[in-house]
């Protein structure tokens, strides 16, 4: 069990990638603190999945926008589940919307949620693990849109670019505390995020066609990059980032 005795912490957890990574985790050995923002009902399945595989989990509501929800759940987690070993910053949103007309407030509501809710969210977990003393691994849920555009994600891709920046800024500042930092790059993965977007037959084709595998992601498909990167299978590795795309960023033509 590549994560056993260790407490992980995921944020935007009671769905998707966040929900695939916490119970992923759970089975691979470790005890899991959720955060939501919504959805009690999802959080709570999540909960009991992790119970089902016989570790402890606990879920906490609270939105990541705001910074206090940051010590809150950090707090209440390592109260609950005794440590923070593992933090992974996955909450995240992205209301497709076109450039000229993008409104003022969906703007700064992505950036709120993806990186402000990032920044005090790790920084929080950070601190927890300092206090430790014995190092811990932060994994952060980017994007292939930290290194591409989108014509309907003009307010979103730059929190993508921005959340790996922390990572690596962050890396340098946690190093001296055994503090290991690195993103995660999703391709485009099937959730509730992108439903409506791939609602569209002909979108869907398209952007399945441009995976060298020959699939669009499932969330369960960033378990195990997840386990490697919060494992000390990963001792030596900070700072850095990996793709989960199927191979669609290097496919030009
Ligand atoms: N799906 C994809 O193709 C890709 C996704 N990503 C990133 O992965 C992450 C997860 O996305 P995905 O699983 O697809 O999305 P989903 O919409 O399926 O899930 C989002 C999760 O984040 C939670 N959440 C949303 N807003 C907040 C908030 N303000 N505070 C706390 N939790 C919140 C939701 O909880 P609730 O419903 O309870 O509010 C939900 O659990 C995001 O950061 C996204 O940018 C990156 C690349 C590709
Ligand atoms: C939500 C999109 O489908 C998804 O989000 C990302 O970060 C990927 O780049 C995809 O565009």
């Amino acid at each position: 069990m590549l994560l056993e005795g260790k407490t992980v912490l995921v944020t935007g957890a009671s769905a998707g990638i966040g929900r695939a990574v916490a119970i992923g985790c759970a089975q691979h050995g470790a005890d899991v603190a959720l955060n939501f923002a919504r959805d009690v009902d999802g959080a709570q399945a999540a909960v009991a999945e992790i119970e089902k595989l016989g570790r402890r989990a606990l879920a906490i509501q609270g939105d990541v926008a705001d910074p206090e929800t940051a010590t809150d759940f950090v707090a209440q987690a390592a109260d609950k589940l005794g440590r923070v070993d593992v933090f992974v910053n996955n909450a995240g949103i992205c209301p497709f919307h076109a450039f000229l007309d993008m409104p003022v407030e969906t703007f700064e509501r992505t950036m709120r949620v993806n990186l402000h809710g990032a920044y005090f969210m790790v920084q929080a977990a950070a601190n927890q693990m300092v206090k430790q003393g014995d190092g811990g691994a932060i994994i952060a849920m980017s994007s292939i849109s930290a290194l591409v555009g989108g014509e309907y994600q003009t307010h979103y891709t730059p929190t993508k670019a921005g959340l790996h920046s922390l990572m690596q800024s962050v890396a340098i500042a946690l190093g001296k505390h055994g503090i290991r930092c690195n993103s995660l790059f999703p391709g485009t993965i099937l959730t509730d995020i992108n439903k409506d977007d791939l609602a569209d037959a002909e979108k869907r084709r398209y952007m399945e066609g441009r995976v060298p595998l020959g699939r669009l992601g499932q969330p369960e498909d960033l378990v195990g990059p997840t386990v490697f990167l919060a494992s000390d299978l990963a001792r030596y590795v900070t700072g850095a980032s990996l793709l989960v795309d199927g191979g669609a960023y290097v496919n030009l033509q």
